[in-house]
């Protein structure tokens, strides 16, 4: 199946799943928290750094590669973690793993999938997989999910730290949002399933209560500690949005760092992840590799990403977006779309490599860097 004709961008894509989606999965895929500005904020925020081109510098060829830990990628876009993809389109979490094979990116697969992480795995092959963990209140349970993804043979676990307990998405308090009946919580097959599905009682927001009262809200970094020596994975934490907390998921044995405020999910008023990007870096000091989300939607935002020291990006809505307009061809498009656009300001800045782009100093800066001039 060709790729829909006419989207050229990833806001093309954005328009196009908008209109197609049913109100509850698009508000529930969409949107923030409380007032949304942090949502906001990630997206606009990239509009501060410019890009202050080199000429002159053979803009023939171009390599997007990029190496870490003991890995190396065509490219340093992935795909984040994202729940209930089975909402976007009947295939879910499957089409989104032939999307990511297609265009050879990275892709995290959700705790919360309409999948289950074995079924998701054996669709992947060799192709690199993380799992992403939420911690249950029930550890044992936690414990199995991880003992499963380490036997289902993923890559990495990825700790997302950020969710204490579900920020308050209003728009699907409003709507009093709900799994659809026919979907699964996959990889809780022993759970009330019927609980986490449509609740009969239809009190506001049953449903999120009930997610997020399952989540383990006591968590401290003695947990992360025991997470990276039990396990045989490397582990990576997700929603890191503070140097000192970078530096103490280093000392905790972390292998990489995902700087996130989950999409603006969840705690509303905080800043742009772009803007807390290089004070991570520095702090981590090369130690473990720096991952960022938040907003990404162009090649721009990517390139400037990596300019203040990030070793690659994820995307979460727009791969949604992808999924929800053409199933695992709108996932492979978007991708495409993103890696083209990469290139395209790589060459059209004089960079052919993603190690030349962190290695020209002041290639992005922020705009406040011209008020001194
Ligand atoms: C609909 C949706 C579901 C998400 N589900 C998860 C999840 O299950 N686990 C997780 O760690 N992050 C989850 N996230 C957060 C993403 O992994 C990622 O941090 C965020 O989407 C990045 O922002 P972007 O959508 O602007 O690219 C979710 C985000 C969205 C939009
Ligand atoms: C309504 C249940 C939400 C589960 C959590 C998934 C997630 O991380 C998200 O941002 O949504």
């Amino acid at each position: 199946m060709a790729a829909p004709s006419g989207l050229l961008t990833v806001s093309d894509y954005e328009r196009a799943a908008t209109a197609l989606l049913p109100v509850h999965p698009r508000d529930y895929y969409n949107g923030g928290s409380e007032d949304e500005v942090t949502l906001r904020e990630n997206k606009r925020a990239f509009e501060d750094y410019t890009i202050r081109p080199f000429c002159l510098r053979d803009a023939s060829s171009c390599s997007l590669s990029i190496s870490f830990l003991s890995s190396s990628l065509s490219h340093p876009i992935a795909i984040a973690p994202t729940a209930f993809q089975k909402m976007a389109h009947p295939h879910g979490e499957l089409a989104t793993v032939r999307g990511a094979k297609a265009s050879k990116s990275l892709m995290v697969a959700s705790s919360f999938a309409t999948t289950t992480l074995e079924e998701i795995k054996r669709e992947a092959g060799s192709h690199p997989m993380w799992f992403q963990l939420y911690v249950y209140k029930d550890r044992a349970l936690s414990q199995s999910i991880v003992r499963r993804a380490e036997a289902a043979g993923f890559s990495a676990i990825v700790l997302t730290v950020d969710t204490p307990m579900l920020g308050r998405r209003l728009a699907d308090i409003r709507n009093g949002f709900q799994l659809p009946s026919h979907l699964k919580f996959a990889n809780f097959a022993n759970l009330p399933q019927a609980k986490m599905q449509a609740t009969a009682s239809n009190e506001a927001n049953a449903f999120m209560n009930y997610v997020s009262g399952q989540i383990d809200d006591s968590l401290t970094w003695g947990f992360l500690r025991d997470l990276t020596k039990s396990t045989s994975l490397p582990v990576i934490v997700k929603g890191v949005m503070r140097a000192e907390d970078a530096v103490e998921a280093v000392r905790s044995g972390v292998k990489g760092i995902i700087v996130s405020n989950h999409g603006g999910r969840q705690i509303d008023s905080g800043p742009a992840t772009i803007h807390i990007l290089r004070e991570i870096v520095e702090a981590v000091q090369g130690r473990v590799p720096v991952w960022v989300d938040g907003g990404i939607r162009n090649g721009r935002d990517i390139f400037k990403a990596l300019a203040l020291g990030a070793t690659g990006v994820f995307v979460g809505r727009p791969v949604l977006w992808g999924l929800t307009v053409a199933g695992e061809v709108g996932v492979t498009h978007v991708m495409e779309i993103l890696k083209r656009e990469l290139e395209h300001t790589m060459r059209l800045a004089g960079c052919s490599s993603i190690e030349s782009i962190r290695a020209a100093k002041d290639i992005v800066v922020h705009k406040s860097f011209f008020a001194r001039l």
